[in-house]
């Protein structure tokens, strides 16, 4: 594997890949690597010739209270992860390759609607940081296919969106949520957690099965497609984390692209971020809402009896 660290030397040996006609795989990370990473480099193997694999803490998507300075780096355990995952090329920029002129004036993409409401109204501007650094890395890689995990759901949604509205060349591949054996979903700031708060944590996922299944069946009184009894699954999953010991940031159940549910929505996907402590943790599941009652073959069927 190859660590570069300058544009230069990047463009240089991608160019040597492209000419030989090989496809390029993109796997975006911010480091401290864990198997829900090396599941994008596994799945970047499936896709591409040639796996490339970016490290950067991109200062533009963090908040000015977040947590940009104690965000884990562990620079030589994740080239030894990459390396042995099989990756072929691995672009880890300081922070002045990339904002040479800092980060207050860099020109940057703004992605609309997907990028509201969510994650991005408990951590404002955090997506214009991370679409400017993606587009930022598609220029300088020109991957054919990038790769990003279903975890950070809302991130994938924004990034399918600018890649459609601004005609950029690159299938965009989403990557299952790889989790721990009891079901908390992996994630580098899972190293944050107090072994107490540890322990708490599968809640998060629990949580969204046990609301999956409501959601599904539907309940004694109500049909599964009624917007009340939705509701109070939501209001019931609030609790849980709540009793659970998380102070919420959201829980809402949203179509698949992020609009919200409509009366003939089937395809959903219940989203959270929620905290332990000072430890945010954000989740997701998708659900198959029951198709809605079709009241006139109902009517029909109390006619005939
Ligand atoms: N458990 C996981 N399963 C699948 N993909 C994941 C998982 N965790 C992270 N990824 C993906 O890896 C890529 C890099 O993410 P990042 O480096 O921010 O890791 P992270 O563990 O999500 O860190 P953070 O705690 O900062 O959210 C993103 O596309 C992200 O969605
Ligand atoms: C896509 C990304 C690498 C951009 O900094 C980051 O948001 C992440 O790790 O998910
Ligand atoms: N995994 C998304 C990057 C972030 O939380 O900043």
């Amino acid at each position: 594997m190859r660590t570069l660290r300058d544009i230069p030397a990047l463009r240089h040996a991608l160019a040597e890949y492209r000419q030989r006609g090989q496809r390029i795989a993109l796997a975006p990370t911010m480091g401290n690597l864990h198997a829900g990473h090396l599941a994008l480099i596994e799945n970047a193997r499936q896709h591409g010739d040639v796996v490339v694999s970016s490290l950067f803490v991109n200062p533009m998507q963090f908040g000015p209270n977040e947590d940009l300075d104690a965000y884990p780096r562990t620079f030589e355990a994740d080239q030894q992860a990459l390396e042995a995952a099989g990756c072929d090329v691995l672009f880890a920029p300081i922070s002045e390759t990339l904002y040479p002129n800092g980060t207050k004036q860099q020109t940057y993409v703004h992605v609309p609607s997907v990028s509201e409401g969510l994650c991005g109204s408990s951590r404002p501007g955090h997506f214009d940081g991370v679409s400017t650094v993606v587009t930022m890395l598609f220029n300088l890689v020109q991957p054919d296919i990038a790769l990003f995990g279903e975890k950070d759901y809302q991130q994938l949604a924004v990034i399918r969106k600018m890649v459609a509205d601004l005609h950029m060349p690159i299938e965009i591949i989403g990557v299952p949520i790889v989790r721990a054996d009891d079901g908390l979903a992996l994630s580098s700031r899972n190293g944050y957690l107090s072994a107490e708060n540890r322990a708490k944590a599968p809640a998060l996922y629990k949580t969204l099965c046990d609301m999956r299944q409501a959601l599904e069946a539907g309940g004694v009184e109500f049909s599964a497609h009624d917007h009340d009894y939705r509701q109070q699954v939501l209001q019931q999953g609030r609790q849980a984390l709540y009793d659970a010991g998380f102070e919420l940031d959201y829980l809402e159940l949203r179509d698949r692209t992020l609009g919200p549910v409509e009366p003939n929505t089937r395809q959903a996907i219940l989203l959270a971020a929620a905290r332990l402590g000072d430890t945010r943790l954000i989740d997701n599941l998708d659900v198959l809402l029951p198709a809605p009652t079709d009241t006139s073959a109902a009517a029909d069927t109390a006619t005939a009896r």
